[in-house]
């Protein structure tokens, strides 16, 4: 995590358990009083987007905060608006004692069993099936593992229960922000929180879960490496034991870049798009996003033509070298600049295969989204060089995908993306 003053008020720009920390306290999961440094009065997420205000700190420390805007939100299962609930509107639709069984992991056949019996023991009780699944450090939610545990339980919940997902502040534990008495890892955190959502007993479900299950579930992969070396000589099934712990096919490297104007869709289509790729393509990716790279890897550039040129070179090197090991790059930086883009694209056909998507959505839409109000300051002169406004975009003649947000839903464009990509 790092912080970023911005020109009106300190910010602090939070990502993956933090991300969920906060989503947890303000859909009244826990007590939304944070403790965070001095000065700080607005959280944002990596994007820049302002999430949360605060208010001023006590005399302890401690500021409540209150939700500016929606968080970016992925496509996949465990994203589902309809599951997906803050933890007051949870509370209101429970009657009685509540049972709370908590899902960490994929349920075995005795874990189901065990779930069958705490609810005959308590026949009166309304059941929440509640899924844990947390952001993951590639991203919003890449890797395939979240969509897939959502997708079983789901599947699994049992007759008459109340189906939510739990944003879960699985991650290393926050640096800069800590929400009161809690600490993620302890392992009270996981009753404090289902608490939130109004259980009055929590059935954790993995952790509760037999000796011998745990030794039969290890012993798994061992079963697998059994059953292939009748098949394979041990040189083969090494390679590809290799290979499937590491998850990678042998598939050649991709550099996806998405350009276009602020505000034109390019950054959550590429969180869409890396959602989807480890189901629809069984490959995860590295997000290499606009406001992210210049916080890090382009830290102190500003945006000349010399300086944008520079970053998005970087960006371009970064991809290839993703690429030059069959990894897949999604980058999402304006690149108004036919010169830079021209050079992305060589690192990346050096290096894998290259698919340049022009997100065409026009000005006047992303004016009118202004999502961090910064065409409003570039209209009033407050921001020099601001593509579109006072700085130019030059439309790519190269483009093998053009996508109009205004016209094309997001899961249309990743649809379109995915295409491109299956056709090579
Ligand atoms: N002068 C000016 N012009 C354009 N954009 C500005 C400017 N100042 C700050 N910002 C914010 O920086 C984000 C664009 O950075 P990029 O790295 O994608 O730009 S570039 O490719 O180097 O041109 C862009 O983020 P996105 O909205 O995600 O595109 C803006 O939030
Ligand atoms: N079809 C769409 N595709 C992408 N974004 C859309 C679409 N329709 C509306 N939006 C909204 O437009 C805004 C685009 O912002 P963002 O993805 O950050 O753009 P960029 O990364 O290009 O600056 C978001 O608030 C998003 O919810």
């Amino acid at each position: 995590m790092n912080t970023k003053p911005t020109s009106d008020n300190a910010s602090l720009v939070l990502a993956g358990a933090d991300l969920d920390l906060l989503e947890l306290a303000l859909g009244g999961a826990i007590d939304n009083a944070f403790s965070v440094r001095d000065g700080t009065r607005v959280l944002t997420d990596a994007e820049n987007t302002p999430l949360a205000a605060l208010t001023p700190s006590g005399a302890d420390g401690v500021q409540t905060a209150t939700a500016r805007q929606q968080f970016h939100v992925g496509q996949s299962a465990q994203w589902d608006a309809n599951l997906r609930r803050p933890a007051r509107d949870v509370k209101m639709c429970t009657t009685g004692d509540v049972l709370a069984v908590a899902i960490t992991d994929f349920p075995t056949i005795s874990d189901m069993k065990r779930v069958q019996q705490a609810i005959a023991e308590r026949p009166a009780s309304s059941v929440l099936w509640l899924i844990l699944v947390g952001r993951q450090s590639g991203g919003i939610d890449s890797g395939p593992e979240g969509p897939a545990l959502v997708r079983a339980a789901t599947a699994l919940a049992p007759e008459g229960s109340i189906t939510v997902i739990v944003p879960w502040s699985a991650g290393a534990a926050p640096v800069e922000l800590t929400i009161r008495d809690l600490e993620p890892s302890s392992s009270n955190f996981i009753r404090r929180v289902l608490s939130g959502y109004g259980a009055d007993d929590v059935l954790d479900v993995a952790s509760t879960r037999p000796e011998e299950d745990k030794r039969l579930i290890a012993e798994l992969d061992n079963a697998w490496r059994h059953a292939a070396g009748a098949v394979y000589p041990k040189e083969s099934l090494d390679e590809l034991e290799s290979l499937r712990a590491s998850g990678a096919a042998t598939t050649d490297g991709l550099v996806v870049l998405l350009s276009g104007l602020s505000g034109s869709g390019k950054s959550t289509i590429a969180h869409a798009l890396s959602a989807e790729l480890p189901a629809r393509l069984g490959r995860r990716s590295t997000l290499l996003d606009g406001d992210e790279v210049r916080q890090m890897l382009s830290a102190g550039l500003g945006f000349d033509r010399e300086s944008r040129e520079l970053n998005v070179k970087r960006i371009g090197y970064v991809a290839g070298l993703i690429a030059s090991h069959g990894g897949v790059a999604v980058a999402a930086p304006i690149a108004p600049f036919a010169g830079a883009r021209s050079y992305v694209r060589a690192q990346a056909e050096a290096n894998g295969r290259y698919l340049l998507v022009y997100v065409s959505t026009p000005l006047e839409v992303c004016e009118a989204r202004d999502r961090k109000g910064l065409y409003a300051k570039a209209r009033a002169g407050e921001i020099a060089e601001f593509t579109g406004i006072s700085s130019p975009y030059e439309v790519p003649d190269d483009a093998d995908l053009t996508i109009d947000t205004s016209v094309t839903a997001v899961d249309a464009a990743v649809d379109l993306i995915i295409h491109a990509i299956e056709m090579g």
